[in-house]
């Protein structure tokens, strides 16, 4: 079998650590494997699959014979350092969103629009973690009666903002347990016991960055340029897992039914709906694998062609690593590398 060598660029992060362990579980065919990320990490050693790989800083010429870069790192360590991965014969697969709403760079989620990928010219972007949970959970309701209009609550967990928004949520209660002040530096108030409804900066209709993405980016994938979202997103203390309260307006009625029916069989999806008996997705039962649960699935009963539905999945796999490397497979799959 053919072993493509793979680059993760941030690899000690939340997603980096990930896409490791996701490489591994699905058997990725990976030949030489690089793990990079910032001079701080070089040197430190991580075991994986019975080897030891030794963390590298990450420069401009560290991806000569690299096939593939999972790119796990802020946006402006991206904007430096994919183009030189991708003049050194690479493909590059952004977490980031410095890349997003290029042209010239397909966004995708792989059950949704995997046939963008054959137009990459080096970088294929990954979408925002929200806008892949709730594009996932609406695909196939998307294909029965196209969606024209979203509205979006996100209760987003503090691993979204990586290893530091975890740090910052198990110090706090730490430390409010012990009686010690609350020391704010990742989120903009106390996350512990808290809910914050800010993530990103806002513009100055009042939106933040992250509550737009579900918008521009979501047009991209389900090609739909008229598609209207409007998106509230919220950071909560949980730990692992996004959820999202989601209605949607159609061009024509889906039934609660026959919404049920086209999500029980829908790809990457898990439907979880039997509030009698109190089952509807939640963070805790989400966390650590790939699919995205929907349920609470119900009429709008304020207006007509409307659903309204719960859903919740992981942001740190589905969400980030696992989109990553699946499209690094769609790309293996049509010899795209
Ligand atoms: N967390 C999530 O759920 C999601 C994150 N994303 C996106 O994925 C990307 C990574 O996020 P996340 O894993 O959460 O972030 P983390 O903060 O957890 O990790 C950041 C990674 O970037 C590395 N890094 C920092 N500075 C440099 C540098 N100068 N050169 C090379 N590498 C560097 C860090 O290395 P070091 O340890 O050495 O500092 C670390 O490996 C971001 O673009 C984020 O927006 C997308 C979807 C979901
Ligand atoms: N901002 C998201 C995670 C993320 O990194 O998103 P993006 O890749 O769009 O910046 C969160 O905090 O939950």
């Amino acid at each position: 079998m053919k072993k493509y060598n793979v680059a993760i660029l941030g690899a000690t992060g939340a997603v980096g650590q990930e896409m490791l362990k996701v490489l591994g579980e699905r058997n990725f065919p990976y030949g030489e494997l690089k793990l990079l990320a910032s001079k701080r990490s070089a040197g430190e050693e991580v075991e994986f699959q019975g080897k030891k790989f030794v963390i590298e800083e990450a420069t401009e010429n560290s991806f000569e014979n690299i096939n593939v870069v999972l790119c796990a790192a802020e946006n402006y360590i991206s904007e430096a350092l994919s183009p030189a991965a991708v003049k050194a014969g690479a493909v590059v697969i952004d977490n980031s969103s410095a890349f997003r709403l290029n042209d010239d760079v397909p966004l995708v989620v792989p059950e949704v629009n995997p046939e963008d990928v054959k137009n990459h010219k080096g970088i294929i972007a990954n979408p925002n973690c929200s806008t892949i949970i709730a594009l996932t959970a609406l695909n196939e309701l998307n294909k029965y009666a196209k969606i024209n209009r979203m509205v979006v609550s996100t209760f987003q967990a503090v691993s979204g903002a990586g290893v530091n928004g975890i740090k910052e949520l198990d110090q706090q209660i730490s430390d409010i347990n012990s009686g010690k002040t609350v020391e704010i530096k990742t989120f903009a108030h106390q996350i512990a016991y808290n809910v914050i409804p800010q993530i990103g900066d806002f513009d100055e209709m009042g939106y933040s960055q992250e509550e737009m993405k579900m918008q521009n980016e979501g047009r991209k994938i389900f090609h739909n340029p008229d598609l209207k979202v409007n998106c509230t997103c919220v950071r909560v203390p949980v730990y692992r897992s996004h959820s999202e309260s989601i209605t949607i307006e159609t061009e024509k009625e889906i039934t609660p039914e026959k919404a049920r029916e086209l999500l029980a069989n829908a790809d990457g999806v898990k439907l979880v709906d039997d509030p009698a008996s109190k089952k509807y997705p939640m963070p805790l039962d989400t966390s650590n694998q790939d699919l995205i649960y929907v349920g609470r699935v119900r009429k709008d009963i304020s207006q007509d062609n409307s659903l309204v539905l719960w859903c919740c999945g992981d942001q740190v796999r589905k969400g980030a690593a696992t989109n990553a490397v699946q499209i690094a497979e769609v790309l293996v799959k049509e010899n795209l590398i």
